[in-house]
């Protein structure tokens, strides 16, 4: 390697990062590059200088040194460094004053995304902002966003640089409303005893400034109806004031831990567009967790000038501890524990915290975690260094899961091992190293329930889109796998060289397994709120590996065998025998040791056949006995004939074995069979019903069909045998009952908002459940299902659960009320000018589609189609985009944005296809 290639490296690594700390950057020091490119250090260290001295690199002049190419920084800090050396990563940022205060907040780039995109639109609303409100639990940070916000605000000259800034908590004056109102809009002299002279209130003195009104439902009515006259007008009275308005230009911020229904008064709450929730900590996850313990003791560290070593056990106990007083109560701990080792080792150079400096009530439970072999400990320097040795444990478990699948990858790239050896030594690589992580690992339990709930849904989307079965089996490892790669926090940066060419010989070998994870990692990204996972080419690797290695199980053209015998291992050596004799796998044997209950051995058995193609038969040999249990727990759930004969020997075995592997036919195998041995068989054909199931599928798209399934699922009676399946409105449309689920499924009908004409099967819109009808619609599907009292539930339910503001809430970062009255007009507007009835179900769509355009439009996310010609669009339809644009004004000045063609022309479709006749 040459010195330019040291710099080649280095971009390299830097571009797949967007943060700039000591952990993100641990690629980026002398020993880490020596260990990965395999040079001696000193040889590193020299070409490293070298660099440095010709200001291709600058330093981060901490021990270890990191270095960073100029030309990268500014992708990563928006400029240019001014020096050439730094003392430390945040002092290189605070100098970048890195474009944006909110993005360096924790969580930025996932819990608090949603919330922060809501704040800046709040802020930045032409031409003074929109009123805000943050709801979330006590001590998840909403006073430290406000603040952020605030500074966000002037950073972008949206306020002026001295602009003032207060901050009002009701609670305080909550039992004098009087106070509290004298407070916030001032009085006059005279107004009440004691008021001997004017005075200000906050909004006056906030003018041209921001106010933050926290624990705002104890905000009085009139002080509520005040206030939101002030909002609507822009002026207000003070106490005593009877004559004169005030004038004041103020962003407003609001914060509440309640409920917002219960407290405000509608018309307030209508008057605040936005609302905002911020997550409790539990819900931000471990990442964050650890983050924000890093923050705080880096703090602590530079407050008490000492470096801290903290015991390995506590921090993940603190990193388990479930805060109620949440990210403020976190701080504060760390505070307490930092403050209790500094008393304890007053005359130390550096504190060493450990679980005894913990308040009592903690300590408790803390102890009963503890791993007394585990002495390990973090060190935070006052440099604001951290070194967490455990901390990148997950990743070289990754790394050495890598090496192992290159030296079997190598063998095979030689042509020493056939594809289907090298196949199943990799998985068993995998399992091996994925079970070991499972063992050592704390799991993150918040995480991978959100993970479950993601891979059972792009899973669920793949089997009804697309007709792929994702087996339970693999979404078990691939589970674990995510959170593997989630924990490790950072790319790895392992060589991609050789999975390049293991990925390669998939695309040759089974080109749909590569497919298939192409869709899954798509549509895993799509779905997941957790913000883009990054798949590498080894991530690739392994899940193809996964899935290629379940996909052969599975589809092994030949009947299966299993042998299952009463004793320890009596079972598994007749198996084992057999198959070393056929020379093949031919069967699997499941032993029946005294100890386990036949439910146990069903259970087994099921799971083995779950696994494998069982279209071609199965033949069960068993020693005595239970046909008649077997062809109950097995009958609904194989998809071709099973056979079970009794009295099984070895010779059996290998009779029976041999005529499988020549393909025989079933019926003629166990016919031969019993012929020949003193055994009885059992045939019989599987009598798999197909399950009912409700389609649901909305024009709207696959978000508001979900919706939903949920609330639909939510009001059904628990023991109904009936699957609610989504699928994608278009292609239903097109492929009719052409389309898997209607073999899979006995389909009794289709729900949503637009009728897809399904011949002969009953459809039943969202509008019809919304009707005064909606009784004797439901009624007209689930007849044969539930009892009239259970469809009157369900029909209450939905209504209760489906108002139109629920609707548009859940499609709506907007106050509902206000969204619908604007909607409302707007269709108001349409018919009169169209001359046309709006049917129902058209104006249901109408709300849902308005509400995410308008969401579109204000976040400037605008639709791109490609389909509509523009010019002829406008030729055509001249009257319709005016009547349209008209409708759309008072939204269009009310928000201060233009709705583009796109959008009108989306409309259109939407008019035409639900209006015959439409002429416009
Ligand atoms: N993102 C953050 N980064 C650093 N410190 C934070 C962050 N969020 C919250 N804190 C700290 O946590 C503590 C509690 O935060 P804050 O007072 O903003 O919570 P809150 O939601 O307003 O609580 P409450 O509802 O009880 O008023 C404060 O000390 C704050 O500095």
């Amino acid at each position: 390697m040459n010195k330019q290639d040291y710099l080649i490296y280095l971009t390299d690594k830097y571009q797949q990062i967007d943060t700039l700390d000591e952990a993100t950057c641990s690629f980026a020091t002398t020993q880490s590059i020596s260990e990965n490119v395999g040079k001696k250090s000193n040889v590193v260290n020299h070409h490293l200088n070298n660099l440095f001295k010709e200001k291709e690199l600058i330093k981060i002049n901490t021990k270890p040194v990191y270095f960073i190419p100029v030309s990268i920084l500014p992708k990563l800090i928006g400029s240019f460094p001014e020096k050439e050396m730094y003392d430390s990563f945040e002092e290189l940022l605070e100098e970048s004053g890195e474009s944006d205060v909110l993005e360096q907040l924790i969580g930025s780039k996932h819990s608090l995304k949603t919330v922060l995109k809501q704040g800046k639109i709040a802020l930045s609303y032409p031409p003074k902002g929109m009123p805000f409100l943050l709801t979330g639990p006590t001590g998840s940070g909403k006073t430290y966003l406000v603040k952020q916000f605030y500074q966000y605000a002037v950073d972008t000259s949206l306020l002026e640089k001295d602009a003032p800034f207060s901050i009002f908590n009701c609670a305080e004056y909550a039992d004098n409303p009087e106070l509290l109102s004298s407070k916030l809009f001032g009085y006059k002299k005279g107004s009440f005893t004691g008021a001997d002279r004017d005075q200000k209130g906050l909004l006056e003195l906030s003018d041209g400034g921001l106010l933050f009104i926290d624990e705002v439902h104890r905000l009085s009515p009139e002080s509520q109806e005040k206030l939101f006259y002030f909002i609507d007008e822009g002026r207000f009275k003070p106490l005593g004031e009877n004559e004169h308005w005030k004038q004041a230009e103020v962003r407003l911020m609001f914060a509440t831990t309640e409920n917002i229904g219960d407290y405000l008064l509608d018309t307030f709450t209508r008057r605040i567009p936005i609302v905002a929730k911020v997550p409790s900590l539990d819900e931000r996850g471990t990442k964050e967790k650890r983050e924000f313990l890093y923050y705080f003791l880096k703090q602590e560290a530079k407050q008490i000038g000492k470096n801290l070593k903290i015991e390995k056990n506590l921090f993940t106990f603190m990193i388990t501890y479930q805060f109620k007083g949440n990210v403020g109560e976190l701080a504060n701990l760390v505070r307490y524990i930092c403050g209790n080792a500094y008393v304890r080792q007053l005359d130390e150079d550096e504190l060493t915290i450990s679980i005894t400096d913990l308040p009592e009530r903690l300590k408790k439970q803390a102890v009963q975690l503890v791993d007394l072999y585990n002495k390990e400990v973090l060190e935070i320097k006052t440099t604001g260094q951290v070194i967490d040795p455990g901390y990148f444990s997950q990743r070289d478990m990754l790394e050495q899961m890598y090496d192992e699948l290159r030296l079997i990858g190598d063998v095979m790239l030689k042509g020493n091992l056939s594809f289907s050896r090298w196949l199943n030594g990799s998985f068993e690589e995998i399992e091996r190293h994925l079970d070991k992580f499972k063992e050592d690992i704390l799991i993150d339990k918040i995480l991978e329930v959100k993970l479950q709930y993601l891979i059972d849904e792009v899973t669920q989307i793949m089997y009804e889109s697309h007709q792929i079965e994702i087996l339970p089996e693999i979404k078990t490892i691939v589970l674990t796998y995510l959170e593997l790669l989630i924990s490790q926090d950072q790319a790895s940066d392992y060589e991609l060289k050789e999975p390049i060419a293991y990925n390669r010989i998939y695309l040759e070998k089974m080109p749909y397994i590569n497919k298939q994870v192409g869709l899954f990692v798509y549509l895993l990204n799509e779905i997941s709120d957790l913000s883009d996972i990054y798949f590498t080419e080894w991530d690739y690797f392994v899940l193809q590996t996964i899935l290629s290695y379940y996909n052969r199980l599975k589809h092994k053209d030949q009947i299966n065998g299993v042998v299952i015998c009463h004793g320890s291992s009596t079972a598994s050596s007749i198996a084992e025998t057999a198959n070393i004799m056929i020379g093949q796998k031919v069967y699997q044997g499941i032993d029946m040791s005294l100890e386990v209950s036949f439910k146990e051995i069903i259970k087994k058995l099921q799971r083995y056949l779950s696994l494998h193609e069982t279209g071609n038969g199965t033949i069960i040999l068993i020693d005595i006995g239970h046909t008649q249990d077997l062809k109950e727990a097995l009958q609904d759930r194989l998809d071709g004939p099973i056979a079970i004969i009794d009295n099984v020997s070895t010779k059996l075995a290998l009779d029976v074995g041999f005529k499988i592997i020549n393909r025989e036919n079933i019926e003629y195998i166990v016919e031969e069979a019993t012929r020949h041995h003193v055994s009885q068989y059992a045939l019989f054909e599987p009598d798999k019903k197909r399950p009912p199931a409700l389609i649901i599928s909305c024009q709207t798209g696959m978000g508001t069909a979900k919706k939903l399934q949920e609330v639909m699922n939510e009001h059904l009676p628990k023991d109904l045998n009936l699957e609610l399946v989504t699928t994608d409105y278009q292609h239903l449309k097109k492929m009719k009952n052409n389309t898997t689920m209607f073999s899979r499924y006995d389909i009794i009908g289709i729900f949503g908002t637009t009728d897809p004409h399904v011949e002969s099967v009953p459809y039943i819109g969202l509008d019809d459940v919304m009707s005064q009808d909606g009784l004797k619609h439901l009624t007209r599907i689930f007849g044969q299902y539930l009892s009239t009292e259970e469809i009157q539930g369900l029909n209450n339910g939905m209504m209760k659960t489906l108002s139109l503001e629920n609707l548009v809430t859940m499609l709506s970062i907007l106050n509902p009320e206000k969204t619908i009255e604007l909607i409302s007009e707007m269709i108001d507007y349409w018919e009169l000018t169209f001359k046309i009835k709006i049917p129902n179900n058209l104006k249901t769509a109408l709300y849902i589609h308005i509400s995410c355009m308008i969401e579109r439009v204000i976040t400037r996310t605008y639709v791109e189609d490609e389909h509509i010609d523009r010019e002829l669009f406008i030729q055509e339809h001249s009257f319709f985009i005016q009547t349209i644009k008209k409708g759309l004004e008072t939204f269009e000045s009310v928000y201060h944005v233009e709705v583009d063609l796109g959008e009108i022309a989306y409309l259109h479709q939407l008019f035409q296809l639900n209006l015959i006749g439409f002429a416009y």
